[in-house]
């Protein structure tokens, strides 16, 4: 039977970056760019796939708006004009579309959407209630809107994004994104056709790179530390770590030109046609491999081993929020498989910073002096359940087995007392994780047996304060 070339139906990120919507000049938006990827997309759409469109250029539309010649420096600056452009730009993609009868639906992110939001989403842990809770908010809604058959056009929210939540540039959003709906590819078009050993603008002599399947490799091979237009944030750079994450990801990365974006088409085409069979199990018609042009691009191949657990998102990709200290015996028992990568309050002697439940949280020791750990003798060795001086448990205990005299406000004294307060001096990163509660519910846990979790916290979701727990750094 002879296989469509275009492959079954997939699901395909598509990232736009200013330099492709707006003139560089004179900042007016570059219709004839818009028209083809609207056509794209919706032929696309026609044959089966799921389309989400990153679009830049919300800084570059309110440029024009407001008449200003250049981008601002100042972050406000840059947060005034991505508010007064994004509802153009939108108000653009809408009618655009909308000539077509293709439904679009605007999403606005940070990063703090993605930590808390979609990854447990993304990893299929839905079953636990504290990042289901999150994940109806975002990622859910993509899915949702791509099942309606609307294409869901993805910015980041700039204007409410300060430094510590900021993607800062949309080649990660598009990457995280992509990671996020497990698409298949991931294309990310701007004004050169692909990478190149060195910035072609600048160098005529620069070669274009076919294939990248070892990012590591290929950073010794090629400069990207030229910008391109004045308006792009981070040029070739940013579009290798969208690479890097997107690939660690199992999602097929493409660097090629928004000039000619129907070549989405003949690419994604080109790839399948290297997937077929061999010659012989080929029907009449079907071309071998060779026979079929190569459109200009670069490709990234996806990591033969994806991520696929959310312990190795965390670890890899999430900001950390803050820190959760944890003792000696803890840092021991969690290093070791059987442990699950989940830690209890007793193993918990400090936390710095603030966060949230459901963020992502550096897993900390204390300093060691001298080249050993220093034992932190605090509230915790005299707490409940603290069997011996000077270390915490990290097994849960019954609650029979725990103080259950000790009233609420008892606990908290001794909570209290002699809590010891950590800086980020103090500590030293030994790995990561997700936390199922915030910063100030652990800290007032700390050093007790999770039993106690209800009665301090007037809920418990969960016995562990830290789950998907990966260590990178063994006692
Ligand atoms: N090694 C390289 N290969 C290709 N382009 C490069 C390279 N190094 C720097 N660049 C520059 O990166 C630019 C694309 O990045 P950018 O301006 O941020 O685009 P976008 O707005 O589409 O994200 C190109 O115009 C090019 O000038
Ligand atoms: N979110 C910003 C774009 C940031 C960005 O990464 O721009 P680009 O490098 O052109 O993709 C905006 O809408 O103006």
């Amino acid at each position: 039977m002879a296989r469509s070339r275009q492959g079954p139906p997939c699901t395909i990120v598509i990232k736009l970056g200013t330099s492709s919507i707006v003139h560089e000049k004179t900042h007016q938006p570059l219709l004839s760019v818009l028209s083809s990827i609207v056509e794209t997309v919706v032929n696309l759409r026609s044959e089966g796939h799921k389309v989400v469109l990153v679009s830049s250029g919300a800084i570059g539309v309110g440029l024009q708006r407001m008449n200003l010649p250049a981008k601002p420096k100042s972050v406000s600056g840059k947060q005034a004009l991505a508010a007064i452009g994004q509802g153009r730009l939108i108000a653009l993609w809408d009618d655009l579309f909308g000539h077509l009868g293709q439904p679009i639906g605007q999403v606005l992110l940070t990063r703090g959407d993605i930590s808390d939001v979609c990854l447990g989403y993304i990893y299929g842990l839905w079953q636990n209630s504290l990042t289901c809770f999150a994940l109806l908010v975002s990622v859910s809604a993509i899915s949702e809107l791509l099942s309606m058959g609307v294409v869901p056009i993805v910015n980041e929210n700039d204007t409410v994004s300060v430094s510590e939540i900021k993607f800062g540039d949309n080649d990660t959003l598009s990457a995280i994104t992509s990671s996020m709906i497990h698409a298949d590819y991931l294309f990310l078009l701007t004004d050169v056709d692909g990478l190149y050993t060195a910035n072609p603008r600048k160098d005529p002599s620069a070669k274009q790179i076919e294939e990248v399947t070892s990012i590591s490799a290929i950073r010794s091979q090629v400069s990207t530390t030229t910008l391109g237009s004045s308006l792009g944030t981070g040029g070739m750079e940013t579009k290798i770590i969208a690479a890097e994450i997107a690939t660690g990801a199992g999602v097929t990365t493409i660097i090629t030109s928004s000039k000619r974006p129907e070549n989405v088409f003949s690419i994604i085409e080109y790839h399948n046609s290297l997937k077929m069979p061999s010659p012989q199990d080929h029907s009449p018609g079907d071309e071998s491999p060779s026979s079929l042009p190569r459109p200009p691009h670069t490709v990234f191949t996806p990591s033969p081993t994806p991520m696929k657990d959310l312990k190795s998102w965390t670890s890899h990709t999430l900001h950390p929020s803050g820190s959760v200290v944890i003792d000696s015996g803890a840092h021991r028992v969690l290093s070791k498989r059987e442990s699950g990568g989940r830690l209890l309050s007793a193993g918990v002697v400090g936390v710095v910073g603030a966060f949230a439940s459901g963020q992502a949280v550096r897993v900390v020791i204390r300093k060691p002096v001298n080249g050993t750990v220093v034992e932190v003798a605090s509230a915790h060795s005299t707490r409940p359940n603290s069997p011996i001086p000077g270390h915490v448990s990290t097994k849960p205990l019954s609650r029979s087995g725990s103080s259950g005299d000790l009233s609420r406000d008892e606990l908290r004294n001794e909570n209290n007392a002699e809590t010891e307060q950590f800086t980020d001096e103090d500590v030293v990163e030994v790995g990561r994780g997700l936390a199922n509660y915030n910063s100030a519910q652990i800290s007032k846990v700390q050093g007790l047996n999770s039993s106690f979790l209800p009665q301090m916290l007037g809920y418990a979701d969960s016995e562990y304060v830290v789950e998907n727990i990966t260590i990178r750094t063994p006692p």
